[in-house]
């Protein structure tokens, strides 16, 4: 059996009163692009960012359960949380890149955590920008703004930011939903190359491309995770009437 690289079990999510997550249960496997899909406000968001625990700063939320990393629980209190951010990264709907150079935008993560080396931190760059499909758009304009950059380029930047502190687990919340469809498919290109190396859970509201990109899809519904499965299964042949009505349209 391959070990899962997350563990979720009995995962509970309360925002004060409001149950955002209700008993979770599920096992991310590696080397894979896992989609979350559901209606709008069903905790695909926040199930997400438990994953790395960007709720934790949220006043008056409260969690229950266990996320497991490679076995280790990662709410256990002696998880370092910025080691943990590192190893699961995060790429946000909007593209989020510093006011400062591509290079810097790059190398901003391997700095933070103690690389000086110029040459090493130019070997970083490009490799980064070069797993992310960005490399031959920008060698010419390292040291020009990354705002200067397209929408589609800036969000390839930050894949490249993120992928330079070398990251195990990638989470996407939607990262193509504000991008045109050109750079939507060169994300979802990029997508496919970095579950090689990766394991990638993406949030996305298209159903189209979680069919084109994932290798197992989570239907959530009111904070519960309805089904999971193989994509292809659930999005032929799903087992309950509510994924059902949902891919083919009836709601969400
Ligand atoms: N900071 C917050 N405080 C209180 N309630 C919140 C907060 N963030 C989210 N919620 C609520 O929790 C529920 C789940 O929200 P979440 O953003 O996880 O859903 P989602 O499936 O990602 O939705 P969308 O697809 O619209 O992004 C919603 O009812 C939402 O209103």
């Amino acid at each position: 059996m391959m070990q899962p690289k997350i563990r979720i079990t009995n995962l509970n999510f309360y925002y004060g009163s409001k149950w955002a997550l209700k008993d979770v249960n599920l096992e991310i496997k590696p080397n894979s692009v896992t989609a979350l899909i559901g209606p709008s406000g069903c905790g695909k968001s926040t199930f997400l960012r438990t994953l790395n625990r960007l709720n934790d700063l949220i006043e008056g939320a409260r969690l229950s359960g266990e996320i497991l990393l490679d076995g280790q629980n990662i709410y256990a209190p002696d998880v370092d949380v910025v080691n943990l951010r590192k190893r699961v990264g995060m790429v946000f709907q909007r593209p989020n890149p510093f006011p400062m150079s591509i290079y810097d935008n790059v190398a901003y993560g391997p700095r933070i955590h103690g690389l000086h080396n110029r040459k090493k931190l130019d070997e970083i760059v490009e490799q980064s920008l070069k797993a992310a499909a960005l490399w031959d758009e920008v060698a010419d304009r390292l040291r020009q703004p990354a705002l200067g950059l397209s929408g589609g380029q800036q969000q390839r930047l930050c894949i490249a930011r993120l992928l330079a502190v070398e990251p195990e687990v990638v989470l996407m919340d939607e990262p193509s939903s504000a991008l045109d469809p050109i750079s939507t498919l060169k994300i979802e290109e990029l997508i496919r190359v970095l579950k090689e190396k990766y394991t990638i859970i993406i949030v996305t509201h298209n159903m189209q491309q979680a069919a084109r990109v994932s290798d197992y899809t989570a239907f959530f519904l009111n904070g519960e995770m309805v089904e999971y499965d193989e994509t292809e299964i659930i999005f032929t042949r799903p087992r309950d009437q509510r994924t059902e009505d949902y891919i083919t349209g009836r709601f969400g």
